[in-house]
């Protein structure tokens, strides 16, 4: 199929088929000719991506022709190709929507060519984004983005609906890796914003001295190294979603001026005094208790409140219970279909291993344990060999994650054997057991696995 379907309006006959065989020549063109411009309306139906229009037609000029056009279907793109080289006709024609005004010179075959191509070069982009924004909400449609079914996600899912369909700020707090970034995309491609840019900020990662024109922008030469004009995060939001990460970081001075921007609604550059007005949903996230940073001094009451609006707050995963493995499976199927390998599945000792452990990286740690033990396991399965935590297991982090007593010897045998080099006898006399017990304790780990 041809990629670029253009009309040609012209009714000198030379210039006509000069054009027509100048474009004729890719392949990739489809070209239909006219020698007026009723008779290029007639057809418009056909939805040529391309008008060539001559500017004086014998029936109608060519800007009653472009408004025709452009009434009739703004994606067309129109260029106007004129005898004369006249400046004020071509910035009116412009205005009114053409793509661009060419004189018919010398080089017009060159000038028209590289036209077209800029045109062509535009759709196949324009065609991308549509694809890449039509991925990106199927991948953050919230079935999809958000896995997970214990009842303390659900309460998540339940209060994030009632987001979905106003502007209210949101105020996002848990641990870290507990998928807040996740859970604020997903919110926003599924919110009256998702036409807008959703816009990530991490707040930590910015130097103080650089946070403000990150957010509101600059002007050119506004400080030393400000080149150019610079729009802030505010203005690229417009319209979609700014997401302030780790809002707890952000410094006494900057929380002032933040303030002020959500209750004006409005942002200024750095190096100018006029206030462009921005109309985006804001969400913050933290790990802190931001209630606890206002008591202590660090974090600004009024801006507090502001910010609370409706407040979500993610469990830690090991209280996600059923969700360790439903998420462990979910990340098992993305290596493998990322990695273009055949699914695994994992192994009942893998569960058991995975639903013990009490995740301090939370949902990011169990995703590069998955990813690890994907590459570490045999062709289809996942064993509790292959599941390996980055945290060594001492005894602080035994007492974290909750484990029988029959768990708990087992656990405190295999930490001693590991801390003693295996060596039987020395870790019955460090627990003082019987070395018969160490064996039991071994053979049972051994058939466990
Ligand atoms: N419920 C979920 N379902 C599927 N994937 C998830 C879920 N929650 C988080 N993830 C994935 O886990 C990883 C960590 O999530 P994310 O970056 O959103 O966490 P975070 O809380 O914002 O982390 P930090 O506190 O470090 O900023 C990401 O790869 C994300 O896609």
């Amino acid at each position: 199929m041809k990629s670029l379907k253009i009309f040609v309006v012209e009714d000198d006959d030379w210039f006509n088929k000069l054009i027509v065989h100048t474009l004729s020549l890719n392949p990739d063109h489809e070209v239909i000719s006219f020698k007026t411009g009723k008779d290029c309306l007639r057809r418009l139906n056909e939805s040529p991506d391309v008008i060539t229009i001559d500017y004086r037609l014998p029936d109608m000029t060519g800007d009653e022709l472009l408004e025709k056009v452009s009434e009739s279907d703004r994606r067309i793109q129109a260029i106007v190709i004129s005898e004369q080289n006249e400046i004020q006709t071509a910035v009116d024609l412009l205005k009114k929507g053409a793509y661009d005004y060419l004189v018919k010179s010398e080089d017009i075959r060159d000038r028209l060519l590289n036209t077209i191509k800029h045109i062509s070069e535009n759709r196949a982009l324009q065609k991308e984004v549509v694809i890449l924004k039509k991925e990106v909400r199927e991948k953050y449609a919230f079935s999809n983005a958000v896995i997970g079914q214990s009842s303390k996600i659900k309460e998540v899912f339940d209060l994030a609906s009632k987001a979905l369909n106003n502007n209210i700020t949101i105020s996002i707090v848990g641990e870290t890796g507990t998928g807040k970034e996740n859970l604020a995309k997903a919110i926003h491609y599924n919110s009256i914003q998702k036409e807008g840019s959703f816009v990530a900020v991490n707040v930590a990662a910015i130097p103080d001295g650089l946070i403000e024109s990150e957010l509101f922008g600059h002007e050119k030469g506004a400080f030393t190294g400000a080149q150019t004009r610079r729009i802030g995060k505010f203005e690229e939001a417009d319209g979609g979603t700014l997401f302030l990460d780790e809002i707890g970081e952000m410094s006494m001075n900057m929380q002032v001026k933040l303030l002020r921007a959500l209750q004006e609604r409005e942002v200024v550059r750095i190096g100018s005094n006029k206030p462009v007005s921005f109309n985006c949903r804001i969400i913050v996230a933290t790990h802190k208790d931001l209630k606890e940073e206002v008591k202590e001094g660090n974090f600004r009451e009024d801006l507090f409140y502001r910010l609370l609006g409706l407040s979500i707050s993610l469990p830690p995963l090991r209280e996600r219970g059923p969700d360790i493995i439903l998420l462990a499976e979910h990340f098992a199927r993305l290596f493998a279909k990322d990695n273009g390998m055949p699914p695994k599945r994992l192994s009942d000792s893998a569960k058991s291993k995975l639903n013990k452990y009490h995740w301090p990286g939370n949902i990011r740690e169990l995703k590069s344990v998955i990813d690890l033990a994907f590459v570490l396991s045999g062709e289809e399965e996942i064993t509790s060999d292959h599941i390996s935590y980055s945290e060594s297991e001492n005894m602080d982090d035994l007492m974290v994650t909750e484990l029988t007593l029959r768990e708990y010897t087992r656990k405190i045998v295999q930490l001693f054997m590991k801390k003693y080099n295996n060596n039987t006898k020395t870790v019955a006399e460090k627990l003082d057991i019987g070395q018969t017990t160490v064996y039991r304790v071994l053979k049972e780990l051994e058939e466990e696995q």
